[in-house]
């Protein structure tokens, strides 16, 4: 697995706004989907090229596609989808398969209710968005359920991580990478993650 911490300064701005307890519904539903633009601009960018020819407007020209594997994005409800407009901006035919995962609030353990995965999973790279990895709990539940379904090629975009999630789904899931906005310090004995963004899913649909 590599861990993907990224540094662009657009990224660090635009979370720098989303931690500030002021921000609006609309204010951080619009940067979550951006920061998720620009996470996604970074976890595609090793994929392969493959070279073929077209007709230009002065003749044939040698131009380069994407070859290999397509992407299906899977957004963990609720508060993935709040990243998810901004990862489409970019992979506008991806496939989506929808996992529903929440935490019980108190032993924090994931709880599973939804799954619809593209049905050809199996060749594709899937790319999980979710704004929080904490305990990690919630995140290895998904990650189970697409190598389940026969995925084997899996990145992980959160906008904060807490290095306690870190570390369980790198030992539970050593093959999947993760990208992130921020490795921040610690999780409190609610299992939030500070300094953190509070609950993502509530600011993200206004339900707090
Ligand atoms: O790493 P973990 O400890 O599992 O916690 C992270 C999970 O918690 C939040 O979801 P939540 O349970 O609040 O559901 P929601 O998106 O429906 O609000 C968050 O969006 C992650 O899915
Ligand atoms: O800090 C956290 C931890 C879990 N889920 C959230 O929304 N925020
Ligand atoms: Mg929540």
């Amino acid at each position: 697995m590599s861990l993907h911490e990224i540094k662009h300064p657009l990224v660090q701005h635009k979370l720098g706004l989303m931690r500030s307890v002021d921000k609006s519904t609309r204010g951080f539903r619009q940067l979550a989907a951006e920061v998720g633009c620009l996470l996604t601009y970074e976890a595609t960018k090793d994929l392969e090229l493959e070279s073929y020819e077209i007709e230009g407007w002065n003749g044939p020209v040698t131009v380069q596609r994407i070859k290999g594997k397509k992407i299906t994005v899977v957004p963990i409800l609720r508060a993935g989808l709040g990243m998810l407009d901004g990862v489409l901006e970019l992979v506008p035919s991806a496939k989506i398969s929808v996992v529903g995962v929440y935490r019980n609030e108190e032993t924090l353990e994931p709880v599973t209710y939804f799954e619809k995965l593209a049905s050809d999973i199996d060749s594709r790279m899937a790319l999980i968005v979710d704004p929080m990895l904490a305990t990690g709990g919630s995140m290895i539940a998904t990650i189970d359920m697409l190598k389940n379904a026969g995925c084997s090629s899996i990145r992980a975009l959160v906008l904060v991580a807490a290095p306690e999630g870190i570390k369980k789904v790198t030992a539970a899931h050593p093959d999947v990478d993760i990208f992130t906005a921020s490795i921040d310090s610690h999780l409190n004995e609610q299992g939030y993650i500070i300094p953190g963004l509070g609950d993502a899913g509530d600011k993200i649909f206004g339900t707090r």
